[in-house]
């Protein structure tokens, strides 16, 4: 893609260095640049003359509450522009994709990343490619808006507020959380209120995928590329064009796979395996993942410049622990849903209730919904006992006990465990022993119990074990 001949560039920065700097640099690239210290002189500068684009630092004087983002965009919304700061916060990010910029570059950026974005802002200012946001009607609350998700602590509220803001802008958003804490459920909301309803919303889960099949899955490869490819296959990014790509589990991406999804992020083109030209796509990217990417970053596990790009929105989940009476609200929903068909049970008994209350849920609302599918089905009259609650859950109650099932947990009363339990309870103090042996190192662990992977995350996830907790 060549550079939009003679485009004129302002660029707004109070770091004298950076300014010369980057001015230089998009000279040498073809555009015309004027350079300005402060958000006053940038405003003076667009009633002077006219500019196709706009990169601009947030702190900087004069932009304290991000005047030139709020006048730029408002007296001059053809111009793109896109944020360039050392210094991201999430109000600020929320701020910017609200009033729709272009991008949202954090410092130092490399100068062919931020090329490739003044190159895409360019071509899609003229092709007039707006986002449309979505109209809110101020009558209907956030919880009308997304009846699937059960949010009523403040926590929730102002998360489903940020979920309403960013999902008519198109920014790559990161979701973490504990598992079972909903990311999915966020991911398709912001998906289902974005202007690329329409079109499809595709789950990734990067630990289904084998490293060394990454790029063919995700990119698709032609026949006879390499041995197995006997046809032609459609990669997963091209079938979510114009749609939003999920990115499940990101956390466990090898680094090989980071570098390709990076690259693909970026540009939004990549060569299907076997193929000599590249192929453009226009997709959204939400990840998720239950590690602390900071941390992975800081370990030199997860690419710090991936985490960047995608860390524009950071959306973190709370653990249903920490959402107060939310859970009695979830069991209310999840009851008719999932007792079993021609079932009487119709309510949960007080001490119930408190058994909710007082667990602590370690598998979050997945870990609550098995638990009430499982109670319902043991019920015996049309209320649901603390008896008919997994052991784990009925030990909330009693005070002094261990509100997390341990290895001695599981071995003692098997007596009162149905087959069913007490094998689930002997699985459960089997993969949380093996992760505490291997200091939460999945490889390892998966390893010793003769597991792929893939095998042990699955199961991890079906008991809501998380392995970081298990890190050291
Ligand atoms: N706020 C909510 N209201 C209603 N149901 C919810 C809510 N959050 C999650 N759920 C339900 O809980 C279950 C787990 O949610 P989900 O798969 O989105 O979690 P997750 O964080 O993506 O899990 P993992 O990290 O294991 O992939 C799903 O059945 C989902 O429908």
């Amino acid at each position: 893609m060549n550079p939009t001949p003679s485009a004129r560039i302002l660029i707004a920065d109070d770091e004298p260095l950076y300014l010369r700097t980057t001015g230089e640099l998009l000279r040498k690239a073809g555009y015309t640049c004027v350079c300005v210290a402060d958000a006053g002189a940038a405003l003076h500068a667009l009633h002077e003359a006219p500019f196709d684009l706009i990169l601009s630092d947030l702190n900087m004087p004069g932009n304290l509450k991000l005047e030139l983002l709020h006048e730029g965009r408002g007296n001059w919304p053809q111009i793109p522009m896109i944020v360039i700061t050392g210094v991201p916060s999430v109000p600020s990010a929320i701020e910017s994709v609200r009033l729709g910029i272009a991008d949202y570059l954090l410092k130092p950026v490399k100068f062919e990343d931020l090329l490739g974005s003044v190159r895409r802002a360019l071509v899609q200012s003229s092709s007039t490619t707006k986002v449309e946001v979505a109209p809110t009607d101020d009558s209907r609350t956030l919880n009308e808006r997304y009846p699937e998700i059960i949010a009523r602590c403040p926590q929730m509220i102002e998360l489903l507020d940020i979920v309403d803001r960013v999902a008519a802008v198109d920014t790559n958003i990161l979701i973490t959380g504990e598992s079972g804490t909903g990311k999915e459920v966020i991911a398709r909301a912001i998906h289902q209120h974005s202007a690329r309803r329409e079109n499809r919303f595709q789950v990734i889960d990067c630990t289904a995928i084998p490293e060394s099949l990454f790029e063919s899955a995700l990119f698709g490869h032609i026949k006879g590329s390499f041995t197995g490819a006997v046809k032609d296959q459609v990669g997963l990014l091209n079938q979510c064009d114009r749609g939003t790509a999920f990115f499940d589990e990101l956390g466990e991406l090898p680094a090989t796979s980071q570098a390709k999804l990076l690259r693909a992020i970026q540009e939004q083109t990549f060569t299907p395996v076997g193929q000599s030209t590249p192929v453009q796509v226009d997709t959204r990217f939400i990840c998720a993942t239950n590690r602390n990417l900071e941390l992975e970053v800081a370990a030199g596990r997860f690419r710090r410049d991936l985490f960047y790009r995608l860390g524009v929105i950071h959306i973190e989940l709370p653990p249903l622990r920490d959402r107060g009476d939310d859970v009695l609200l979830l069991a209310e929903r999840f009851l008719p849903q999932l007792k079993p068909a021609g079932s009487s049970v119709s309510g949960f008994s007080d001490a119930t209730l408190r058994c909710f209350q007082q667990y602590d849920w370690p598998g979050n609302i997945r870990e609550l919904r098995n638990a009430i599918e499982r109670a319902t089905a043991l019920a015996r009259t049309d209320c649901v006992e603390v008896g008919d609650l997994p052991e784990a859950v009925r030990q909330a109650a009693q005070p002094g006990m261990r509100k997390t099932l341990d290895v001695a947990a599981s071995v003692s009363g098997l007596e009162n465990s149905s087959r069913d339990e007490a094998i689930e309870n002997a699985e459960h103090a089997y993969l949380s022993s093996l992760l505490e042996k291997h200091a939460g190192n999945i490889s390892q662990a998966a390893q010793q119990a003769g597991l792929s992977r893939q095998g042990m995350h699955k199961l991890l996830k079906k008991h809501g074990i998380a392995a970081a907790d298990y890190r050291r």
